[in-house]
């Protein structure tokens, strides 16, 4: 009885869902990233956050590298904002880091460094709205490439393009549940051919709010849950935006993918019959 009662007095009201539909419209920001860290703002705690907070404070109190140097520990949250290409994840993932920034939080974006189509140090939409990240090759190195002291003091981490990061998981987990980040994450949930690209679903489990964008058809303007390849490549990763890429309904996405299959199939038999024949004028010509 006393543990139900002690639970339940750790359960705090609903967790509110995320939606970027309700946050400021972001202003692009030139600057470089160390700008983005507050180091004299205020963590604010939630009103829904405080019970669990408080309740486990006292354990936490024991555990010095749970307590920021701000003496207290604080509670993570996770937000995942998935779709497909041009769905506008990288958008929202910009207003809401925006809208923490303007509530005095201290931010800081990363991508991944493989999509360097923009640069290195920049979050950039498809419509050109920027934001100073850095670029990194996992999150592993994020805390130790930022230093103790920063990280210790960073309220919130965006992360874009979430599916070139294989240890998201492990990132988010211990951001969130032991060093008290709200950590907004957006990536593709899906890949060209819709299985599961990188780790992004797998976070789904540990995360407070999913929001999955749509984008629009680019062949009948429905709405859009899918990426379609438009080339011949079928490596799972590769970097490209509309020169690559459209967004598709379910319709669109199985006739265009029939479409394009054939093509592969026939370049394919093509490459085969062009390099035996390379091969073969080269054995003649010995
Ligand atoms: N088919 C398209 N090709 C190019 N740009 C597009 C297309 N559809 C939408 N956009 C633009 O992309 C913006 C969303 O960009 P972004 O937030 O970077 O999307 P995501 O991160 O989901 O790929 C939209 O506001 C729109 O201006
Ligand atoms: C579908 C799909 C996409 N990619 C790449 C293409 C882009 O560089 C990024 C997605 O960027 P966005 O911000 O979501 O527009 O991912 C890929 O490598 N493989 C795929 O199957
Ligand atoms: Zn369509």
């Amino acid at each position: 009885m006393l543990l139900i009662s002690k639970m339940k007095s750790l359960l705090s009201p609903a967790f509110s869902t995320f939606s970027p539909h309700h946050l400021p419209r972001i202003k692009p920001f030139l600057s470089p990233p160390q700008t983005l860290i507050s180091f004299e703002s205020k963590s604010i705690q939630k009103p829904h956050q405080l019970s669990l907070c408080n309740s486990f404070s006292s354990i936490k109190a024991s555990n010095s590298s749970s307590l920021t140097d701000r003496g207290r520990f604080s509670c993570g949250e996770i937000h995942v904002i998935c779709g497909p290409m041009f769905a506008g994840k990288t958008t929202a993932l910009l207003q809401r880091v925006q809208a923490e920034m303007d509530l005095g939080r201290s931010v800081m974006l990363i991508k991944s460094n493989k999509d360097t189509r923009y640069g290195t140090d920049s979050v950039v939409t498809h419509d050109g709205t920027r934001f100073p990240c850095w670029a990194l090759p996992n999150l592993s190195s994020f805390s130790q490439k930022l230093g103790a002291v920063a990280y210790d003091k960073l309220d919130v981490i965006g992360i874009d393009e979430a599916q070139f990061f294989g240890d998201l998981y492990d990132f988010c987990r211990k951001a969130a549940d032991h060093d008290g980040k709200t950590v907004i994450v957006a990536g593709l949930d899906g890949d060209y051919l819709r299985r599961t690209f990188g780790s992004v679903l797998d976070i789904v489990p540990l995360a407070d709010s999913i929001t999955k964008l749509t984008a629009r058809c680019d062949v009948c303007g429905k709405r859009a849950h899918f990426t379609l390849r438009k080339t011949e490549e079928t490596q799972t990763e590769l970097i490209g935006g509309s020169d690559v890429y459209m967004p598709v309904c379910r319709q669109h996405y199985v006739s265009g993918q029939v479409v394009i299959e054939a093509t592969r199939a026939v370049l394919k038999s093509q490459k085969v019959f062009d390099d035996s024949y390379v091969e073969g004028v080269t054995i003649a010509n010995q």
